[in-house]
C-alpha cells in the first residue's frame, strides 16, 4: 500500500477546494489561481493579484505552486517526442510523453513552430505497476504508489510550458482504472477552465479493470477507452498478461458490450504483436470473431524491445501486415499499425527507462493518431 501524503498541489482540487471552503473564500477562485501558475510557472502566490486577503496565508501554509518539478527534458532527432522526467513531491520520478502532430503535414512529425502542431500529451498514473504484462518495463517494477489527482494534472502543467497540448492519453505508467479517484479527479480538472479540455480528446487506456469500466463510463461520460486486449483467447492472454486471470476475457467482453450500448461510441483495441505468440493467422481470425459485433478501431503495436525484462520478440513487418490484412478484409474491421516514434530517446511505448535510484521505468504511447486526429 502506497503511504499516505499530503499532496500540497493545488491542483488536488478536492483538498483546495475544501480549504477554502472552510475559510470561506469563493470557489470561483480557482481556476484564476491555477491560469495565473501556468501561465507564471516561477510566481510565488503573493504575486498573484486580487485574492481575497484570507487565501494568501492558507496558500503558503498549505499548498505549493506545483507540488511536482520537472526534471529533465529528451527531445527526439526529429523533434517529434518530447520526454520529460518528472520529481514527484515524495522523491519518486514519472514520465510524460509529448507527440507533436503536424496540422499541415497531416501526421505526427515536422519541426516544432507556434500553431502548426497540435500535442498530445501521454500522462503517468502510479509509479510502478501491479498488473505484471510480461513485456512490458512498468509492469516488471510492481507496483510503487499511486499518483494523486494533483501530481497527474501536473504533467499537464509541465507539458503546456512545452507545447500547447490538445490531447492528454492515459498510456504511461501505471494502471489509470487501479487509481480511479485520483483518475476521475484528474480528469474532471482537465475538463474544466483553464484547461477546458474536450472528454473526446481524453483516452483512458486499461489492461481491463472490469468493474471500474463502466463505472467510468457514468462517472465522466464522452472519454475515450483504449483496452489493451492483446490475445484473442483467455489462455494467451493469462500467460503475456496475468491480470487477466481476474479479468477474464468473456467476462471483459460482456462489460465492453455494456460500455457501448450506454456510450454509443466506439472502442480502441491495443493489440501487441509478439511473435510466435499471438500474431498467426489463426489469432487475428480469432481476433475477428471475438469482435464482430461491436464498433472497434484495432491498434496493432510493434513490440518495442525492453531489454533483458522481456522473453519477447517483436513480429516481423510480414506477420503484422498480414494480420491486419485479415482483420480488415476478412472480418471487415478498421485496423491500423501504431507507428514507433521515439525509440532514439526511448521514448516508445515499453522502453522508458529512467534509469534513478529509487524507481525506474515508465512506458508512453507513441502513435495516437487514430485516437483523436482523424
Ligand atoms: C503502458 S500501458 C498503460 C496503460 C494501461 N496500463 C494499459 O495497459 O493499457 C499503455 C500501452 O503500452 C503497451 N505496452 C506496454 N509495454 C509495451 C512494449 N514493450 N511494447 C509496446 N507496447 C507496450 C500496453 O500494452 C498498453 O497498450
Ligand atoms: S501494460 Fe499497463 S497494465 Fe500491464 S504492466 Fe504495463 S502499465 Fe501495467
Amino acid at each position: 500500500m502506497a503511504a499516505k501524503r499530503s499532496s500540497g498541489s493545488i491542483f488536488d482540487a478536492p483538498d483546495l477546494r475544501r480549504e477554502f471552503e472552510k475559510v470561506d473564500i469563493s470557489l470561483n477562485f480557482i481556476p484564476f489561481i491555477w491560469k495565473y501558475v501556468i501561465k507564471n510557472p516561477n510566481c510565488k502566490w503573493d504575486d498573484i493579484p486580487n485574492l481575497p486577503s484570507a487565501a494568501y496565508p492558507l496558500l503558503h501554509s498549505k499548498f505549493r505552486t506545483l507540488s511536482s518539478s520537472l526534471h529533465s527534458v529528451v527531445e527526439s532527432n526529429d523533434g517529434v517526442t518530447t520526454k520529460l522526467l518528472i520529481r514527484l513531491q515524495n522523491g519518486a520520478f514519472v514520465e510524460a510523453v509529448i507527440m507533436r502532430y503536424d496540422t499541415r503535414l497531416g501526421k505526427y512529425g515536422g519541426k516544432p513552430r507556434p500553431g502548426g502542431l497540435r500535442s498530445t500529451l501521454c500522462v503517468s498514473s502510479q509509479v510502478g505497476c501491479k498488473m505484471g504484462c510480461k513485456f512490458c518495463a512498468t509492469g516488471s517494477m510492481g507496483f510503487k504508489n499511486n499518483l494523486s489527482s494533483g501530481e497527474i494534472v501536473e504533467q499537464l502543467v509541465h507539458a503546456s510550458y512545452l507545447s500547447q497540448i490538445r490531447n492528454v492519453v492515459f498510456m504511461g505508467m501505471g494502471e489509470p482504472l487501479n487509481n480511479y479517484a485520483a483518475l476521475v479527479e484528474a480528469i474532471h480538472v482537465m475538463l474544466g477552465p483553464p484547461f477546458q479540455l474536450s472528454p473526446k480528446k481524453i483516452t483512458v487506456s486499461t489492461v481491463g479493470v472490469i468493474h471500474a469500466i463502466n463505472k467510468l463510463q457514468k462517472d465522466v461520460p464522452g472519454l475515450n477507452l483504449a483496452v489493451s486486449l492483446h490475445a484473442p483467447v483467455q489462455d494467451i492472454r493469462c500467460h503475456i498478461m496475468p491480470a487477466a486471470r481476474a479479468f477474464p476475457l468473456e467476462k471483459l467482453m460482456d462489460a465492453l458490450q455494456v460500455y457501448q450500448k450506454n456510450s454509443q461510441q466506439k472502442i480502441f483495441i491495443e493489440y501487441i504483436m509478439l511473435d510466435g505468440v499471438n500474431d498467426e493467422e489463426q489469432h487475428a481470425h480469432q481476433l475477428g470473431k471475438l469482435l464482430e459485433n461491436f464498433e472497434v478501431v484495432v491498434n496493432l503495436i510493434p513490440f518495442n524491445p525492453i531489454g533483458n525484462l522481456s522473453e519477447f520478440r517483436s513480429s516481423s513487418e510480414e506477420k503484422v501486415s498480414r494480420f491486419q490484412i485479415i482483420l480488415r478484409g476478412v472480418h471487415n474491421i478498421r485496423t491500423t499499425v501504431r507507428k514507433q516514434m521515439g525509440q532514439d530517446i526511448s521514448g516508445a511505448c515499453g522502453q522508458l527507462v529512467v534509469n534513478l535510484p529509487d524507481n525506474s521505468s515508465i512506458n508512453g504511447l507513441t502513435d495516437i493518431e487514430d485516437l483523436h486526429l482523424r
